[in-house]
């Protein structure tokens, strides 16, 4: 059987050794935070879409139906700003704690991209590099795919050898990230229910995704059913800010929360996960609910499916049913998450052995290192991807 250095030789020896927990300490030379990218200009919008849709064949009519969220905004979606801010602060609290590991910024869909941002570490002389993707949970979009082009991108570059990427573990379950949606939940829900109103109901929303995908979503040895690690990490990351919930405020005990899916996307012939957001409000007044707190937890920060799908059409969605309701906060360079990403940075250079790392949910601590087929896209095919246990 071929080792992983022949077939794909993209990550540091630490990845390479075969654990799922890194085993040994390893120095980085930098940090690669690497986002998805988002157009700034009316200009930008189809060329992104085509980025975005690579190697499908999608026409541009098709995509200028999902351009007019953008072009709404003036063709910029508000991501790459919220990057650039998020760089900054990593940056402050790096050198802070006296870390010498320069952040990389580089996107998979749009300038800045990955390419550049490898070839410029290459440059300075900083060849290991330690990723962290803005993406929270396990699936082909939120990890994968970001593996998958880091590959791409080391052999596109002819870096690939010199240049490794290790990646640092999907951080749901992370206190960094649970934690940072708690304060907005806590005031959103005193807000909702006044005096001695009825309960609020908690609407967790996150990106459906291809029922394939959710099966597919972490390692088939954990037999998570349909909606594979994808959900069941979402459902943990619900309860575990729940119970942080109540602990401030007692008086949330008694209410209930569901967890929802937005942003669909697809041919309708294809099953995504349900229940659409927008369904489920409607539904709700006829279950006596009267409000209702949407608190994003699929994302890290205020992109454009928070700022359409959320802000617009799921509000929109509330005032037809006649329901109060508030959009809570995502994480974006809130102290907490980001002294957090440079705790899970800490805890991967130091290799933290996996008892002793912190973690809110039975899912966690979860892999540095990700198996073979881990969240493998059939849709896709094979494709080599970094940061991974060898065939
Ligand atoms: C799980 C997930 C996240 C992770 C959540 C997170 O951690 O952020 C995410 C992030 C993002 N997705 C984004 C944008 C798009 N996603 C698309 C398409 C798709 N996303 C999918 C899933 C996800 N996507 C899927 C299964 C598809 C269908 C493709 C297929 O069939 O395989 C399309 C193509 C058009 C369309 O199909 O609608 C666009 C334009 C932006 C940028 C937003 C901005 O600009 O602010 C961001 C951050
Ligand atoms: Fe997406």
């Amino acid at each position: 059987m071929d080792t992983i250095e022949t077939v794909v030789p993209f990550a540091s020896p630490a990845t390479r050794a075969g654990e799922p927990y890194a085993t040994a300490p390893q120095r980085y030379d930098g940090l690669l935070l690497a986002g998805f990218g988002g157009p700034e200009g009316q200009d930008d919008v189809i060329p992104f879409l085509r980025n975005v849709t690579r190697g499908r064949g999608i026409p541009d009519e098709r995509l200028e139906e999902v351009a007019h969220h953008y072009r709404h905004f003036g063709g910029v979606s508000p991501i790459n700003a919220q990057n650039r801010a998020l760089k900054a602060a990593l940056e402050a609290e790096l050198a802070r704690r006296g870390i010498d590991l320069p952040v990389y910024w580089g996107n998979r869909n749009w300038a800045p991209y990955l390419d550049d941002a490898v070839r410029e570490a290459a440059d300075d002389g900083r060849p290991r590099l330690l990723a962290f993707a803005t993406s929270a949970y396990s699936s082909f979009s939120s990890c994968r795919q970001y593996r998958e082009d880091f590959a791409r991108v080391l052999t596109e570059t002819g870096l690939a050898g010199t240049v490794t990427i290790d990646k640092i573990r999907q951080f749901f379950d992370h206190p960094g990230f649970v934690d940072s949606f708690v304060p907005g939940v806590v005031e959103a829900l005193a807000e909702l229910r006044g005096a001695g109103g009825a309960a609020p109901r908690v609407l967790f929303t996150t990106h459906s995704i291809p029922i394939d995908d959710a099966r597919r979503s972490g390692p088939s040895e954990l037999g998570l059913g349909d909606g594979g690690a994808y959900e069941a990490q979402h459902r943990a990351v619900a309860e575990a800010v729940m119970q942080r919930v109540v602990e401030r405020d007692a008086r949330m005990a008694d209410v209930e929360w569901e967890l929802v899916y937005q942003s669909r996307s697809g041919p309708a012939s294809q099953p995504w996960l349900e229940p659409d957001i927008c369904d489920r409000i409607a539904e709700l007044p006829g279950e006596d609910v009267e409000t209702v707190a949407i608190v994003p937890i699929g994302f890290v920060s205020d992109h454009m499916e928070v700022m359409w799908d959320l802000d617009n059409e799921a509000l929109e969605a509330a005032e037809e049913a006649g329901m109060r309701a508030i959009r809570t906060p995502t994480p974006g360079v809130d102290p907490t998450f980001v002294t957090g990403i440079v705790d899970l940075v800490e805890e991967r250079m130091a290799a933290v052995p996996r008892e002793q790392r912190v973690h809110a949910t039975e899912y966690g601590p979860w892999f540095d290192v990700c198996r073979p087929a881990c969240c493998e896209n059939v849709r896709a095919g094979f494709r080599p991807a970094a940061a991974g246990i060898a065939p």
